[in-house]
């Protein structure tokens, strides 16, 4: 690969570039739901002011999702700034293997059907039940079931996992009746036995990310694997009886179930299966994995693993090569910028906490864990507890870190992640939210400073929003959602927003000023850090959306 060559009319800043990715931070619509707009933000404010202020997109085509409908989310946005191009990603690509049959004509697809079919065994699924294309869709789960019936498969089950994060926040059982309808067309001819074993809300059970809290895996398994948990007829019959227990309670939060038939659980994994982990999305996918993978596993009392064919969706870690069987190849993200800045031996500094340690590093470079030889990469232990009750998280360690870096001269880029606006906005608790997106600005304020006597420069942006858009709309009206006291109800998913891109260059050498980019989105962050360094962008990436010099 090329070498970056030294832009003649800009040599970059004294200091560092500090790169801000305020997770979940867009540029709201709507006044009464945008809580970035509500929440006190005296540094975003000035910075829309006298900074050099853009909106760039940050949802849908723009970052390589198959339509415009499609939300942005930490993956896709953090794959496009880290790598300065569009990738067809997860959501695209599995689409276009159902649709071309390529999946079902795929090595690992035909040695799992032929596993079952030759031990009379189960094929077993277990995902995120939902159509939020952010870790999963719905369609591709029927699709598979649609195809394993016309290929023999005598015996499906199904553990959903449910959402209410990606999709609104008590919606599930839209989906269950959908689902349920499925269900019964496809048994309909007693040919087949295909029904739903065990699941649970995704924060709960089985999708934990970057080691945050592996009880959840250890909940998940217990209920998909050993089918122990709480016994109930019928999906349907678990969420009643859950919501009639702990009225309010989200989707996303519900308990783990099993479902028994004749008085035993429907769904084990037992020796002999092949399992199916359907989700296209890492992150949360790589703990189950290895749950299923390794020989040892110290994180849980997980005990002997069933003897089982076990396949994700797609390759998680490039770098690691997990999972070992994938239905479908991920997209080809190579050269980012880490990997130039590296050989250019620019040294680089990321950081965040726990929940979004793996998006500034393991996504930023492409859904690969391994670090170039110029990286740093530092970890702030994330609490575990719910962060509506500590919305703050700790944006402040990771900015006094932050400032230690700059002031430090060490490193010529930083970056970093503020997962607040993000974590905080899946809560649906916007008294909360407010208080991130303020913790969010109080770093920002305090790198701007630390930038002004280091003469650095900041670039500050988002990978998507979240909390800029915090109020259900009624589909059909456009309106807010109010419920009985006036009061909107509260959205958990991300948002379709555009997101600030602000470059701050406090001692002015780079005389940083708007390029004419039109349609620029969050993957022309890499080229207009790269210029900021004093570098000229590799040729196909998509272009600063500043000039220099
Ligand atoms: O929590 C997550 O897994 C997703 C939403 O599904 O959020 P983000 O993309 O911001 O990580
Ligand atoms: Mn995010
Ligand atoms: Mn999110």
């Amino acid at each position: 690969m090329e070498q970056l060559k030294k832009n003649e009319a800009f040599s970059g800043p004294e200091g560092p570039v500090v790169l801000v990715i305020m997770d979940g931070v867009g540029i709201g619509k709507n006044p009464e739901s945008d809580y970035v707009k509500i929440a006190n933000t005296p540094n975003l404010d000035w910075l829309r002011e006298h900074a050099v202020y853009n909106e760039i997109r940050a949802h849908g085509v723009a970052v390589g999702l198959p339509d415009d409908g499609d939300m942005g989310n930490s993956e896709v946005g953090h794959n496009a700034i880290g790598c300065g191009r569009v990738f067809e990603q997860g959501a695209a690509l599995v689409g276009q293997a159902i649709a071309s049959n390529s999946m079902f004509e795929g090595a690992v697809w035909t040695e799992l059907v032929a596993n079952v079919n030759s031990k009379n065994s189960a094929l077993h699924f277990i995902g995120l039940f939902s159509d939020g294309n952010v870790h999963s869709n719905i369609n591709h789960l029927e699709a598979m079931l649609n195809k394993a019936k016309a290929e023999g498969v005598k015996k499906a089950r199904i553990h959903p996992l449910i959402d209410g994060r990606d999709v609104p926040p008590t919606s599930v059982l839209e989906y269950v009746e959908r689902f349920d309808k499925f269900l019964e067309g496809i048994n309909a001819d007693g040919s087949v036995d295909y029904c739903v074993a065990s699941g649970g809300g995704r924060m709960n059970i089985t999708m934990d990310r970057y080691d945050a809290d592996w009880s959840m895996v250890d909940r998940g398994w217990k209920a998909h694997v050993k089918a122990e948990g709480r016994n109930f007829a019928s999906m349907r019959e678990a969420i009643e009886v859950f919501r009639g227990e702990k009225p309010g309670i989200l989707d996303q939060d519900l308990p783990a179930f099993v479902i028994e038939r004749d008085g035993a659980p429907v769904g084990p994994i037992v020796d002999g299966d092949s399992v199916i982990f359907f989700n296209f999305r890492g992150d949360r996918s790589l703990e189950i994995t290895k749950a299923f993978e390794a020989d040892e596993i110290t994180e849980f009392e997980r005990g002997p693993k069933p003897d089982v064919l076990y396949a994700g969706m797609m390759q998680y870690d490039g770098d690691l090569g997990v999972p070992e069987k994938y239905l479908v190849t991920p997209p080809a993200i190579d050269r980012t910028m880490s990997e130039y800045l590296s050989n250019a031996g620019v040294k680089q500094f990321a950081i965040s906490e726990t929940q979004k340690f793996g998006h500034v590093t393991y996504f930023f470079n492409g859904n690969n864990s391994g670090k170039f030889e110029t990286e740093t990469w530092m970890e702030i232990p994330s609490d575990v507890c719910p962060f509506e009750n500590a919305p703050v998280m700790k944006a402040v360690e990771v900015t006094d870190e932050v400032v230690k870096a700059i002031e430090s001269g060490e490193y010529k880029f930083i970056r970093l992640n503020y997962p607040n606006g993000d974590m905080v906005g899946h809560t649906g608790v916007v008294e909360a939210v407010k208080v991130a997106v303020e913790a969010v600005d109080a770093g920002v304020g305090r790198i701007m400073e630390a930038l002004k006597k280091a003469n650095g420069i900041m670039v500050c942006s988002a990978d998507h929003g979240n909390s800029d858009d915090m109020c259900e709309l009624d589909k059909k009206t456009g309106e807010l959602k109010l419920d009985d006291e006036g009061k909107c109800k509260p959205k958990t998913a991300h948002s379709l927003n555009p997101v600030p891109a602000i470059v701050y260059d406090p001692a002015g050498t780079s005389k940083a000023r708007k390029a004419d980019v039109p349609g620029a989105g969050i993957a022309n962050l890499a080229a207009t850090c790269i210029t900021l360094l004093g570098y000229e962008p590799p040729a196909d990436y998509t272009p600063s959306i500043v000039e220099v010099g």
